[in-house]
C-alpha cells in the first residue's frame, strides 16, 4: 500500500507518472537473476482469484513484492503479492501470483513495472489471465475467453503505460497493436481445450479496459457492447501494450467470473465475492489447461 499511496500523496497519477530508468528495471531484474537460478522463458500474471496456478509450479523459489527491489505491493484481495519462479510441465516459468492495477493508485509505468524486468530476465511470452464481466450474451459464467484483440479505454483517456520519452531498447516509438494477441498461441490453445475436452466452453473475443474500481453501469455495460466488447475488466491492457512494445509474444485468457448486468428490471448486483467465487469454482479447469497448454509453447 505504501507505494501506492505515497505516488498518489505526493503528485497526481496523472500529471506526474513515475517513469523508471533502464537501469532501474535493470537493477530489479539483475537483483532476481542473482537470487534465482532459473532463467525463464515463459512469464504469467494470475488474474483476481487465479494466483493458484503458481501453486502448480515445482521447484520453486518464491520472492514477496515486498523483498524485491523496487517492487510495488499488492493491495486487492484474491492477488497474494509474490513472484514464484519454478517449472511448470518441465518448462521454466515465473508467475506474478497478484497483479497491479491503476484503480489501486499506480500509476500506469507502476502498474506495468513488472512486465519490463520479465524482459530482462529472458522472457519471451506473457500468459496473462484475468477475472472478466461477460458483456456477449452468447457467454456463460465460468467460460474462458482466449482474448483476441482489446480496447484501451483509459488509453483513449492519456493513460498508455508507452507514453512519455521513448526507450529504444525496449521498443520502437509507435508500436504495432493489431496483432497483440499471438495468433500461434491461441490456436494452441484451441487446440489444448478441444483435447481436454473443455472446448465448449472456450469464447474467443475483445477484451474491454475499463479504470475501475467501481463495476460499470447499465448504460456503460451497453455501451462497451455496442463498442464490439465482449468482456470487460480493469487490468491487463496496460501489460499487454508494454510487453508487445518490447517484442514478447503475448496470450490473454479472461475468465468470465459474471455476466455484466444489462437490464433495468435485474436485481443482479456485481461484486468481487462473486468473481473470487467463479474463480474458485473453475480453478481446477483453468489449471489443467494452462499447464497443458504450456506444454505445448
Ligand atoms: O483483472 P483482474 O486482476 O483479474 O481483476 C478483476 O477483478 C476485480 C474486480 O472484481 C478487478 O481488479 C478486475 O480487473
Ligand atoms: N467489470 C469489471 N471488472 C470485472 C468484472 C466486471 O463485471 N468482473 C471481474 N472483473
Amino acid at each position: 500500500m505504501d507505494q501506492a499511496a505515497t505516488s498518489s500523496s505526493s503528485s497526481s497519477s496523472s500529471s506526474s507518472p513515475r517513469r523508471y530508468t533502464h537501469e532501474e528495471y535493470k537493477e530489479t531484474a539483475d537483483w532476481l537473476l542473482a537470487h534465482t537460478e532459473q532463467r525463464p522463458k515463459v512469464a504469467i500474471i494470475c488474474g483476481s482469484g487465479l494466483g493458484s496456478l503458481a501453486d502448480l509450479l515445482e521447484d520453486k523459489t518464491v520472492f514477496p513484492y515486498k523483498d524485491i527491489p523496487r517492487f510495488p505491493t499488492s493491495t486487492v484481495p484474491g492477488h497474494a503479492g509474490q513472484l514464484v519462479f519454478g517449472k511448470l510441465q518441465g518448462r521454466e516459468c515465473v508467475c506474478m501470483q497478484g497483479r497491479f492495477h491503476f484503480y489501486e493508485g499506480y500509476d500506469i509505468q507502476t502498474v506495468t513495472f513488472p512486465v519490463r524486468v520479465f524482459f530482462l530476465l529472458g522472457v519471451e511470452t506473457l500468459i496473462v489471465t484475468n477475472a472478466a464481466g461477460g458483456l456477449n450474451d452468447a457467454y456463460n459464467e465460468g467460460d474462458i475467453m482466449l482474448i483476441k484483440d482489446h480496447i484501451n479505454l483509459p488509453g483513449f483517456a492519456g493513460q498508455n503505460p508507452l507514453c512519455g520519452q521513448n526507450d529504444e531498447r525496449f521498443g520502437v516509438r509507435f508500436p504495432c497493436m493489431s496483432d497483440a494477441y499471438d495468433r500461434e498461441l491461441r490456436a494452441l490453445a484451441r487446440q489444448t481445450a478441444e483435447e481436454q475436452g473443455c472446448g465448449g466452453f472456450l469464447q474467443e473475443g475483445v477484451y474491454c479496459m475499463v479504470a475501475g474500481p467501481s463495476y460499470e453501469t447499465i448504460a456503460e455495460c451497453r455501451l462497451l457492447r455496442t463498442l464490439g466488447a465482449d468482456t470487460v475488466g480493469m487490468s491487463t491492457v496496460p501489460e499487454v501494450l508494454v510487453a508487445r512494445h518490447c517484442g514478447l509474444r503475448v496470450l490473454g485468457l479472461s475468465l468470465i467470473t459474471n455476466m455484466t448486468v444489462t437490464d433495468y428490471d435485474s436485481n443482479q448486483k456485481a461484486n468481487h465475492e462473486e468473481v473470487l467465487q467463479t474463480t474458485r469454482n473453475r480453478t481446477q479447469d483453468l489449471e489443467r489447461f494452462v499447464s497443458n497448454l504450456i506444454a505445448k509453447i
